[in-house]
């Protein structure tokens, strides 16, 4: 017999663009019992949760959906952190470092002081760095502090494979590893369409060329980019992905998402949070999947580890080994 679910709570802060998208996606997906709206901006917040419930008699689940405060967080089974500035165009993830690690350090502050014993989801760029300080500033231990790191990059790379070979997304098994940012890497030594690798497609003459797949890759690299010079931020994504995490967490999943997360030892890297594939279940990171990676593959992920934990260190200065 299955035990009845005990009540969810989800405490998100920053109901901007990617936090209002991802409230949405939990709402309809009827991810959790109650949600918890938090922002600096409170009339924002308050015009998001009558905006969403007035969605309810439509809803397939029922939700409560409200304006909170930090002190929601204490019973919380999750906060979401989606607060502080997005780019502008032409900006990088790493150029908002300094701005959203001082709104972190008091929204933190905040959480922790009421209690809160959950699981962080963190989206706010550099998503990297904001985990790992998340992580230092929160004390909890590392497998409940989770990135979104690579999780939408891996999805869009499995999207555009998924057009180029014309299959279903969902055959592909393919994942974007290293920082969420400009030194991301593909894995293409072990990404399949079907269980027939990447490899065997090129030799075969089958599906799109070397350079086609080059192009491809940049593409991914490059969305968020385009997204932004095309309408000002990306948000629907990331909230699906959110949500996708949540559900994870919520339902004790064990499922593999290429996430944020303290490396310790991986690929002989030591003290930076990177997008990496783990098991993610109701505890957090159950355990990071470490990959068979080429030498090509091994020598870019430590370089895209080097320049997060440069920045990390630039952010935290007191945290230098
Ligand atoms: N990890 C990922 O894959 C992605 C991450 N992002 C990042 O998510 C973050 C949010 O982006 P948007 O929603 O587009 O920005 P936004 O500007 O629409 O929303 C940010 C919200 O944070 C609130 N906020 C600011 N300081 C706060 C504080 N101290 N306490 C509570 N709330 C506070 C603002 O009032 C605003 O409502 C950005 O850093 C962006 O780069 C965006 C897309 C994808
Ligand atoms: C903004 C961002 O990080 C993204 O869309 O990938």
């Amino acid at each position: 017999m299955s035990q009845p679910r005990k009540v969810s709570r989800i405490v998100v802060v920053g109901t901007g663009f990617v936090g209002s998208s991802y409230a949405y996606a939990c709402f309809i997906q009827g991810l959790c019992h109650e949600l918890v709206l938090v922002d600096v901006n409170e009339e924002k917040a308050i015009g998001d949760a009558m905006d969403l419930n007035h969605g309810l008699p439509f809803a397939r689940t029922p939700m409560t959906i409200r304006v909170g405060n930090y002190s929601d967080c204490k019973d919380a089974d999750l906060v979401v952190l989606t607060a502080g500035a997005n780019q502008g165009p032409g900006e990088t993830r790493l150029d908002l470092v300094a701005k959203n690690a001082r709104i972190f350090r008091s929204i933190i502050d905040s959480v922790m002081e009421n209690g809160f014993n959950g699981i962080f989801l963190v989206a706010t760029n550099p998503v990297d760095v904001l985990s790992y300080v998340t992580w230092k500033y929160s004390g909890l231990p590392s497998e409940r502090v989770i990135g979104t790191g690579t999780i939408l990059d891996t999805a869009r790379f499995r999207y555009l494979l998924g057009q180029a070979y014309h299959v279903d997304t969902r055959n592909v098994h393919a994942y974007i590893i290293g920082e969420h940012g400009d030194t991301e890497l593909p894995v293409w030594s072990l990404t399949d369409i079907g269980r027939r690798s990447i490899a065997q497609y090129l030799k075969d003459g089958k599906g799109p060329s070397q350079q086609e797949l080059d192009n491809l890759f940049i593409q991914v690299r490059d969305a968020a980019y385009h997204i932004i010079q095309a309408k000002g931020a990306t948000y629907y994504g990331i909230g699906m992905g959110l949500a996708r995490l949540t559900q994870a967490v919520l339902e004790n999943e064990n499922s593999i998402h290429t996430v944020s997360c303290l490396a310790q030892g991986e690929y002989g890297l030591e003290d930076v949070y990177i997008g990496l594939p783990a098991v993610i279940n109701q505890n957090g990171i159950r355990e990071v999947i470490e990959l068979k990676l080429n030498e090509s593959e091994t020598k870019k992920l430590q370089h895209s580890a080097t320049v997060l934990s440069e920045v990390i260190h630039s952010a935290l200065p007191s945290q230098k080994t």
